[in-house]
Order: structure tokens, then C-alpha cells, then sequence
């Protein structure tokens, strides 16, 4: 009989849909090697693997069979996306062009063998980036560059200004599939992007408020304010926007900190100084990469107190979402510290969501955890932390709880894809 391999939705779906993944045609019990593989847009290769055996009807049906070992154990039926490793150490799989999908083969080999051979049979998936019908509009309006995402009509949406971590240039991918869920998303280049400053030495509001001006006076987008999502650095920045700026109706903050790291934030005649830090704080791993995690120092103690970012001064709601294991810097402290500073001042508690074996780069779901990769600023690869299945799992949550938060607080017809898993 021949064996199939079928994914369901059939052909090509989001990057953060699930998809089902069934083998038929195997003999009763049969022992079978999956093994997924995808190369990103700069060739490298990232792979997967997991041992099953087939059912008394020679049927795998990944939602029922658990997985043996491999990249993974256990019932995880989107554990060979999520579980994907790179070829070449320290490369994080990131989508640089949205317009285009990742390709993922899907192959079924015989036996449980390390190098099973035998191919039995495959399957490519396309898992894609812009839902159908979002619109793609790269923005070049005074100062402001990023791209905008635009759900299909009718209009208007709720606006998102989305900020991606230290690294320079611009990634889109998040912004292109939140905009499948009803928002029109805006990805905002900061730095090292086309004319924009080459380094974080000096960061100016200004320049964000116009970003957040440009999308609140955009024909398609629904006021009286905009969210705000970052992540790392985008989400300290966005914490300062929330802070500074007027127009923000909401924020979700991902692993940022709530002092103002690396360089000197202006606005108007304020400034707020990069808190200190001590390399000597920085530790080696086995593997001779740095932990960076104890590198910053507290801002509640002496001069970097005055890196604290006023929190205070905001007037939105926000939901803080924390990787426990985040070795980037003290997420979970940096969240509770904004927590208490905001309920200090009478301000509503924030929405703060922690994550057990999570790490750095909460990603959207099925992104595989980067355990660790080269950190722009320090110049060096460090550790982000985390745990491969619960990264996994925290990614699925916060991706549904910020589509949960920003419809609440900015409205919208309810896009979200519930992840079944
Ligand atoms: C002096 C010691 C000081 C110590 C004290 C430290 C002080 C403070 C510590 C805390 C600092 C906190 C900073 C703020 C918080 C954050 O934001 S942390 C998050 C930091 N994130 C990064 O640094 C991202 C690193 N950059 C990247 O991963 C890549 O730039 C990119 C994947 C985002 C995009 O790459 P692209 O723009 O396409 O760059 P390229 O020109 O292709 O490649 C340049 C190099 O980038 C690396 N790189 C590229 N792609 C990847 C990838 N997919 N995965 C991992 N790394 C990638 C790579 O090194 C490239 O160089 P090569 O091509 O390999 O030569």
C-alpha cells in the first residue's frame, strides 16, 4: 500500500496556524522516522526529527500518537516545527521576507534507525507570513520608516506600532501576522535601518512619536489611540513611548526592561542616562558563550536610579509578558518593578503573565527557541535561556494573550486564530 502524508490545512497555511499531520498506508505497528527541514532566506538549514509507530491500522495521526524521542518526546503534534534546530550553531530562524513562505519538508522514513534511509514517503507544507487579502505598505513619511500591514477591507483598525529587539534593520514577521488577526500592524524600524542613526548611542521619541502620529492620522486606522508591541529593546522603547508620548491606548511589553539600557533617551528637554553595568558580571558557559544576565545594574540603587523609565506618567493599560529564563536581563524583576511603580502612583495593576523555562525571544507560536546567537550590542553570541517544549508552549499562549489584550483595549473584529494545541 502506498503510505501518504497529509497536512491539514493541505498546501499552505500561516506560520502561526497548526497544522495536522497524518501518515496512512504504514503497516500495522510499523516503526517510522519524521523528519522535518526548512532552509531560511540565507540558505541555512534548520531540521527536525521524531520516532513513532504507526497504529494497528498502519495509521499516524500526530494529534493521537506520542512522539518516542528525537528532537522531542511526548504527544506534541507540532513538535517538529517548533523543535527545529539549525544546522550551523547560532543562527535564529527569523523570516526576512514576508512576501514569500517557508517551504517545510515533511519526509517519512522507515525504522527508528539514527540515519533511517528508506523514504517512504513526503510532503512539502508552505507556511506563509500575510494572510490572505493584508496588505503590504512600506511607509517612507518624514522620518518614519517601517511597513504597515492592512487587513482586508472593510477599514477601519485598530493601529499597532510594532518594535523588534536591538539588531537593527527591520523584521516584519510578527507585524504581517497580527495583521491577519484584524489589526493594521506597523513593523518601525529604529536604527541601522536605510537613513536612520547606525547605533542606539542616542535615542530620540521624537522620532517614535512621529511614527505613532503617522499611523493614528493614517485614512485606515481607528483612533483615539494606537497599541504599542515590542520586544526586548523594542519593548523597553515602547514603555518610554508609553511614558512620554501621548496617543497610546494600550501596551504589551516582551521581555523588556523598565530602565533604559545601552543609550542615552532624549525627549524634549529630558534625558533619561543608559543605566551601568559591569562586565565583570558577565559569565561563560561550557560552551563558551556569555550569560549576560547579572550584567545591568539595579536601577533602584544610586545614579541609575535615574535610568528608571517613568512608568508613572503613562495613561494605558499594559500586559507584560516574561520569559522566567530570560538570561538576556531580569524580566520578570524589571515587569513586577513596573508593577509596583504604577501601582505606587494610583495607576491600575498591569496584566503580567510569567513563563517557566521560557527565554528571551518569545516569539509567535511554532518559532523554533534560539538557545543562543550573536548579540549585536555586546558583540558576542549569548544564551537568550529557555527550554525547547516550554518555550514552545509560552509562545502559544502570549500570542493568543496579546491578541486577546490589544482587542479589548483597541477594539477590532476578532481574527484570532485559537490554536487548537
Ligand atoms: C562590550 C561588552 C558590553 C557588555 C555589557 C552589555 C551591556 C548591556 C547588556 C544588555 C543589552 C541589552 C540590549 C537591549 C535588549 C535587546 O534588544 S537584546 C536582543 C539583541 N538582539 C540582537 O542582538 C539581534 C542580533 N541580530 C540578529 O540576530 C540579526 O541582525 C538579525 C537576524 C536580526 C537580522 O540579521 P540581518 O540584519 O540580516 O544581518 P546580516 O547582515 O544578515 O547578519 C549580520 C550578523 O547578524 C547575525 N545574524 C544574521 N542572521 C542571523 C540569524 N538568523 N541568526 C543569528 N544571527 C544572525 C550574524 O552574526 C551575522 O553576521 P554573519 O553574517 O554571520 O557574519
Amino acid at each position: 500500500m502506498t503510505v501518504t502524508v497529509t497536512l491539514e490545512p493541505a498546501g499552505r497555511c500561516r506560520w502561526d496556524e497548526p497544522v495536522r499531520i497524518v501518515v496512512r498506508g504504514l503497516a500495522p505497528g510499523q516503526p517510522v522516522t519524521l523528519r522535518a527541514s526548512l532552509r531560511d532566506e540565507k540558505g541555512a538549514l534548520f531540521r527536525a526529527h521524531a520516532r513513532y509507530c504507526a497504529d494497528a491500522a498502519g495509521l499516524l495521526d500526530l494529534e493521537r500518537a506520542p512522539a518516542l524521542g528525537g528532537s522531542f518526546t511526548g504527544l506534541e503534534p507540532m513538535g517538529l516545527f517548533w523543535a527545529l534546530e539549525p544546522e550551523k550553531p547560532l543562527r535564529r530562524l527569523v523570516k526576512r521576507d514576508v512576501q514569500t513562505p517557508f517551504a517545510v519538508e515533511l519526509e517519512v522514513l522507515d525504522g527508528h534507525e539514527p540515519e533511517a534511509q528508506l523514504l517512504l514517503g513526503r510532503a512539502v507544507h508552505e507556511r506563509d507570513f500575510l494572510a490572505p487579502g493584508v496588505r503590504r505598505e512600506p511607509v517612507r513619511a518624514g522620518r518614519v520608516r517601517g511597513t504597515l500591514f492592512l487587513p482586508p477591507e472593510p477599514a477601519p483598525f485598530p493601529g499597532i506600532v510594532d518594535i523588534s529587539a536591538a539588531g537593527g534593520g527591520l523584521l516584519e514577521y510578527r507585524a504581517s501576522l497580527l495583521a491577519g488577526k484584524g489589526f493594521g500592524v506597523m513593523a518601525l524600524a529604529y536604527y541601522n535601518y536605510e537613513d536612520l542613526p547606525k547605533s542606539l548611542r542616542h535615542v530620540h521619541l521624537e522620532y517614535f512619536e512621529e511614527a505613532v502620529n503617522y499611523l493614528l492620522n493614517h485614512p485606515q486606522v481607528k483612533g483615539p489611540g494606537v497599541g504599542l508591541l515590542g520586544i526586548s529593546k523594542g519593548g523597553e522603547l515602547c514603555l518610554s513611548m508609553a511614558s512620554f508620548l501621548k496617543g497610546i491606548t494600550a501596551a504589551v511589553i516582551i521581555n523588556g526592561s523598565v530602565v533604559n539600557v545601552w543609550g542615552t533617551l532624549h525627549y524634549k528637554d529630558e534625558i533619561l542616562p543608559p543605566v551601568g553595568f559591569n562586565q565583570n558580571r558577565i559569565k561563560m558557559t561550557k560552551d563558551g558563550f556569555a550569560d549576560i544576565v547579572e550584567v545591568l545594574n539595579s536601577p533602584l540603587e544610586g545614579a541609575d536610579q535615574k535610568s528608571f523609565i517613568p512608568v508613572e506618567r503613562a495613561e494605558c493599560p499594559f500586559l507584560f509578558l516574561v520569559g522566567q529564563d530570560d538570561h538576556n536581563w531580569k524580566s520578570e524583576f524589571y515587569a513586577n518593578e513596573a508593577s509596583k511603580r504604577l501601582q505606587a502612583h494610583g495607576k491600575a495593576k498591569p496584566q503580567v503573565i510569567c513563563y517557566p523555562g521560557t527565554g528571551h525571544y518569545i516569539e509567535p507560536p511554532y518559532f523554533p527557541l534560539c538557545p543562543a546567537s550573536l548579540h549585536t550590542l555586546v558583540g558576542t553570541p549569548v544564551i537568550w535561556g529557555g527550554e525547547p517544549r516550554a518555550h514552545a508552549r509560552a509562545q502559544t499562549d502570549a500570542w493568543q494573550q496579546l491578541q486577546t489584550f490589544f482587542h479589548k483595549h483597541l477594539g477590532g473584529e476578532k481574527g484570532t486564530i485559537l490554536a487548537k494545541l
